[in-house]
């Protein structure tokens, strides 16, 4: 018994005495804790007296403009550790390399002030576009706080500025818009010559529409305008919707349905929630359905959609479904009329439809005179235009033969018997 007593004696001190260890360590490490805590605290409130700090995040729209005024900065060209992004100029051709900063910690001179940046990269991702989630972190001197402020105002200017005169091209990202590569150089409406007055007619139709929101509204008309551009290749269907945009100034943006993974969501997205002031453009609309539409049920998928997820009625329900978006302007182009269901062209979806043919020989001497800055009486561009027919050749075709006499108009009507005829249409 007594050693048994012993025993136990023994082990209610050990146990004692465990528990008094167990204490202190507690304590010892609760008071690390809260001295941690408290340093920490401490730290932000002496920090916050003398520093000033503003977060933006990649989901705001001021996260594009640091970035794009960073690749700017001197300070940032010389840092040792860069990011490497390509833009494209163009639609793909011209791809320019911009470097901005990478992950980590920066230090820039702004106005004689040192900013101090931190690029954060977030474990979560944007479910979108599968990109992660950002932001930039910026500090100053408490006294300088406003120069954090001026410089986001004149990195918002600088992005806002490099758009002025020019158009932006929006590309699909998984269903939303995206910038692609830097905006483009207007192209002049002089600079297309058509037939007769379309382009007048066009444009005439389209500011119609801009300025008469209200009119559609008092009457219940969806205020939506669509346009079909529709002939053979090259005879500046494309080159038209550009110079339009660059003299309304409006932005564009191209849908490609033949694009793999376009389907009925993504495009009911798209086409719904364009940026503000821009002209939604689906080229040949032909390419995405092909054969009779009347002889397909409703849920018939494009061909060369590999995940046939894209229906035609999920298109034409993107069109004019319940959510569609109010003050959109559609164009849609094709070179194949013929084969385009009436349902998809019928009036509401498409208001105006427009035939863009082959060269006459007006156009063919207006193209001339345009590419050689010649005055519209010269005798060259006559003799030019009067070795062919009308409609016999294609506007792109005719600007093809002529840049291999870029610098000699003479050499041009010389041989001008080389231009073959193409198959009238
Ligand atoms: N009417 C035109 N006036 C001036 N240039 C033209 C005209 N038509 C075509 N071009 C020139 O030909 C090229 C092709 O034109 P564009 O892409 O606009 O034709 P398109 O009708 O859209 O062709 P596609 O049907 O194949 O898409 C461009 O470089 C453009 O400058």
């Amino acid at each position: 018994m007594n050693h048994l007593q012993i025993i136990n004696n023994d082990t209610s001190r050990s146990i004692l005495l465990g528990i008094k260890q167990g204490l202190g360590l507690l304590i010892i490490g609760g008071g690390i804790g809260a001295l941690t805590q408290f340093s920490r605290y401490l730290w932000t409130r002496v920090t916050g007296s003398f520093y000033y700090r503003i977060d933006i995040d990649s989901k705001d729209k001021t996260f594009e403009w640091m970035l794009y005024w960073l690749a700017q900065n001197t300070d940032v060209k010389k840092s040792n550790h860069l990011n490497a992004e390509t833009v494209y100029n163009n639609l793909g051709k011209n791809p320019e390399v911009i470097f901005v900063p990478s992950v980590g910690s920066h230090s820039i001179q702004f106005r004689g002030k040192t900013i101090w940046i931190s690029r954060v990269r977030d474990s979560t991702f944007d479910m979108g576009s599968g990109a992660p989630f950002e932001s930039i972190n910026m500090t100053t001197y408490k006294q300088n706080a406003h120069i954090i402020q001026e410089l986001i105002q004149e990195a918002m200017r600088l992005s806002l500025n490099r758009d002025i005169g020019k158009t932006v091209i929006y590309i699909n990202n998984e269903g939303s818009w995206e910038r692609f590569g830097n905006p483009r150089s207007i192209r002049s409406l002089d600079s297309v010559i058509l037939a007769s007055n379309l382009k007048q007619k066009l444009l005439t139709d389209i500011r119609e529409f801009i300025n008469n929101e209200t009119w559609y509204r008092n009457r219940g008309i969806p205020y939506r305008r669509g346009y079909l551009l529709h002939g053979p290749p090259g005879n500046g269907k494309s080159s038209l919707i550009n110079a339009i945009a660059g003299e309304l100034n409006l932005d564009i943006c191209i849908v490609s349905l033949s694009q793999k993974d376009m389907d009925d969501r993504q495009i009911n997205q798209l086409l719904n929630n364009a940026p503000p002031k821009s002209i939604l453009l689906i080229e040949d609309i032909d390419a995405a359905f092909t054969g009779q539409r009347e002889k397909v049920d409703s849920s018939a998928t494009t061909t060369n959609n590999s995940a046939r997820n894209l229906t035609y009625s999920g298109l034409l329900n993107a069109l004019d479904g319940v959510a569609s978006q109010e003050g959109r302007i559609l164009f849609m182009t094709t070179n194949k009329l013929e084969l385009l269901d009436n349902a998809l062209i019928r009036e509401g979806r498409v208001d105006l439809k427009v035939h863009i043919g082959n060269a006459t020989k007006s156009q063919a001497s207006q193209l001339f005179n345009h590419f050689y800055n010649l005055s519209a009486d010269n005798q060259l561009s006559a003799q030019f235009s009067s070795s062919f027919e009308d409609y016999q050749l294609s506007m792109s075709q005719i600007q093809g033969f002529l840049l291999q006499y870029i610098n000699s108009p003479e050499k041009a009507v010389e041989n001008v018997h080389l231009l073959a005829p193409i198959a009238i249409h």
